[in-house]
């Protein structure tokens, strides 16, 4: 251990487990998040001007300003998560931190949840699970579930298209979807029509997807105005972030029956989720779970172990995140 940079991990452990075995003979990971300290109390046991990197994931804590200012030696921070709400990106700009992401690594699975959620929620897959299951398995009157809708044909509104709405995008192209969007930028590289304005990306659409980050422009970039103008046979996914939509506008529309329903994966204050929800069958619920396979966790801890060796090593960042100005 001595003479390794020590990488304070912070939140729940997640990939961790699998990343430290494979990397603590070159760091020292400091578990922060298996402490029952807090973590003003954990760090007076560590020598916080030794520590230099920090290991973090969206799930677990937030990186403030003030969490930073315990660690003054720090310099990098990895974070195993596309997401970056969780982190004061400008406060590690001001201190020369360097931060590294997940990259473009999880916007395959992350897309093929937003799909799922869609399919789901537009066929009553979950709906029909449910109900299939209370019914005598030999009698069931088949006849009376309720009609699902057809997902080809449909015109679908993209807000974000980063890597991951455009892995959604080419996927619903070929369920025979239409696929329009909204970002921060109209993209130069894509045929797929812009839309500057979000509540009229709502009213020529029939489904939203949510793939932006969440920051000071994005939040409640989904508010009653744009649902209403989505309108009432009209379905929201989100795998981006919760406060990306005003959820108690959602609930209340979703009661309302001013929108056909929703499919989320991400909710604003995780990890609650608002007791409606639970009663409404054109709702597809998951707990954050858009990136969590298997395949992509360990794809995960490579790449975490791979930019904490960049970084030791003077090298680039595989996966850097950019820092606003
Ligand atoms: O939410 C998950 C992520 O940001 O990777």
């Amino acid at each position: 251990m001595k003479g390794l940079p020590k990488v304070l991990v912070l939140g729940p452990p997640l990939c961790f487990s699998s990343l430290q075995p494979l990397y603590s003979h070159k760091f020292h990971f400091l578990n922060s998040h298996l402490s029952d300290l807090s973590l003003q109390h954990f760090l007076q046991l560590h020598h916080p001007p030794s520590i230099t990197a920090i290991l973090c994931d969206a799930a677990g804590y937030s990186v403030t300003a003030e969490v930073l200012h315990l660690l003054p030696s720090l310099r990098l921070l990895v974070t195993i998560s596309a997401g970056t709400n969780h982190i004061d990106l400008r406060e590690c700009r001001r201190r020369g931190i360097q931060v590294a992401g997940a990259g473009a690594i999880f916007s395959e699975d992350v897309a093929d949840m937003a799909v799922g959620l869609l399919i789901d929620g537009m066929r009553k897959i979950s709906a029909a699970d449910r109900w299939l299951r209370t019914q005598n398995h030999h009698n069931a009157p088949w006849h009376l579930f309720p009609l699902g809708s057809k997902l080809s044909g449909k015109q679908v509104g993209i807000i974000g298209l980063g890597s991951i709405g455009m892995e959604v995008a080419k996927r619903l192209e070929s369920f025979g979807c239409i696929i329009s969007y909204n970002s921060k930028h109209k993209k130069t590289t894509v045929s797929y029509p812009f839309c500057s304005s979000v509540v009229e990306l709502a009213t020529t659409c029939d489904v939203l997807v949510l793939c932006c980050e969440l920051n000071e422009q994005t939040k409640h970039i989904i508010n009653r105005e744009v649902i209403l103008a989505l309108g009432k046979g009209g379905f929201i996914v989100n795998i981006g972030r919760g406060g990306l939509i005003d959820e108690k506008e959602l609930v209340k529309c979703l009661m309302e029956g001013e929108i056909g329903g929703a499919g989320l994966d991400v909710f604003e204050n995780e990890p609650r989720v608002p007791q409606e929800l639970f009663e409404m069958n054109n709702v597809v619920l998951s707990p954050h779970a858009a990136a969590l396979t298997a395949e992509s966790f360990m794809n995960m801890c490579e790449l975490a172990g791979g930019n904490l060796e960049a970084f030791f090593s003077n090298k680039p960042l595989i996966t850097p995140v950019m820092l606003p100005e």
